[in-house]
């Protein structure tokens, strides 16, 4: 598959308006995958991600989105019970996927066990088996830690040669602590280690959703 790697970057003044823009953004890539392909898999984070997304559980997403045909699936998420407060599924659960008609079998949380290797093995074993034909010989598609520096130390997180194969991809920021992330990566600043989020490529298009405080270092053009 040749990367055609385009990046958008739409700044906004408030999170309000960032989640006003995502949810058509959304709604649009849904029923264009949904007809090339049958289906639109969708790759969660935790974090702010799951409120900003709440216009598409508002009319007239909540009707016009074919939801069926969703499948919801976990970039990174704690390694806890799904009932724990820390889970990014409950948080997902609660803030987006209770308000919306996904079938419960297209939804794929951890199956939790203690060990962050055996689960991110069996979330691996589990997403291979969806997406046979485009198996990645010897690489890991899902990798473990268990010394987060955000707490709670035990996670999985799909590995970069798998995020990377995504088609579309929305980088949604929405709060200054990230401000000098998003500035060191989209101004290429070159720091060491590079930052995670600079390593990020999509198939079609990545598309960064910033609000005025997350847009804040960028230089002045920027942010007109
Ligand atoms: O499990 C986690 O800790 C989250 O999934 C994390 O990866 C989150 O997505 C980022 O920290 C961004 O968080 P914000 O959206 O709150 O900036």
């Amino acid at each position: 598959m040749v990367s055609k790697n385009k990046q958008n970057v739409i700044i906004l003044p408030t999170e309000e308006d960032v989640a006003t823009a995502l949810a058509p953004y959304v709604a649009g890539l849904s029923e264009k995958t949904i007809s090339e392909k049958g289906s639109f898999s969708v790759v969660l984070s935790g974090g702010t991600l799951i409120q900003t997304l709440r216009k598409l559980t508002e009319c007239p997403y909540k009707e016009t989105v074919n939801w069926s045909k969703w499948l919801i699936f976990w970039v990174d998420e704690r390694v806890v019970p799904l009932n724990n407060p820390d889970s990014n599924y409950l948080l997902a659960l609660n803030g987006f996927l209770s308000k919306v008609p996904i079938p419960k079998k297209n939804i794929y949380p951890i199956h939790y066990t203690p060990s962050s290797e055996v689960v991110a093995k069996d979330y691996e074993r589990r997403l291979m088996k969806l997406v046979e034909h485009k198996r990645y010989d010897k690489t890991d598609w899902v990798t473990n830690i268990d010394d987060s520096p955000k707490p709670p130390p035990k996670r999985i997180t799909f590995t970069f040669p798998v995020i990377n194969s995504a088609n579309y991809i929305a980088m949604v920021v929405t709060d200054k602590e990230e401000a000098d992330a998003v500035a060191i990566t989209l101004e290429h600043i070159p720091v060491r280690p590079p930052l995670p989020c600079s390593e990020v490529k999509a198939q079609e298009e990545l598309t960064w959703f910033l609000d005025r405080d997350a847009a804040s270092k960028l230089p002045p053009q920027c942010n007109k």
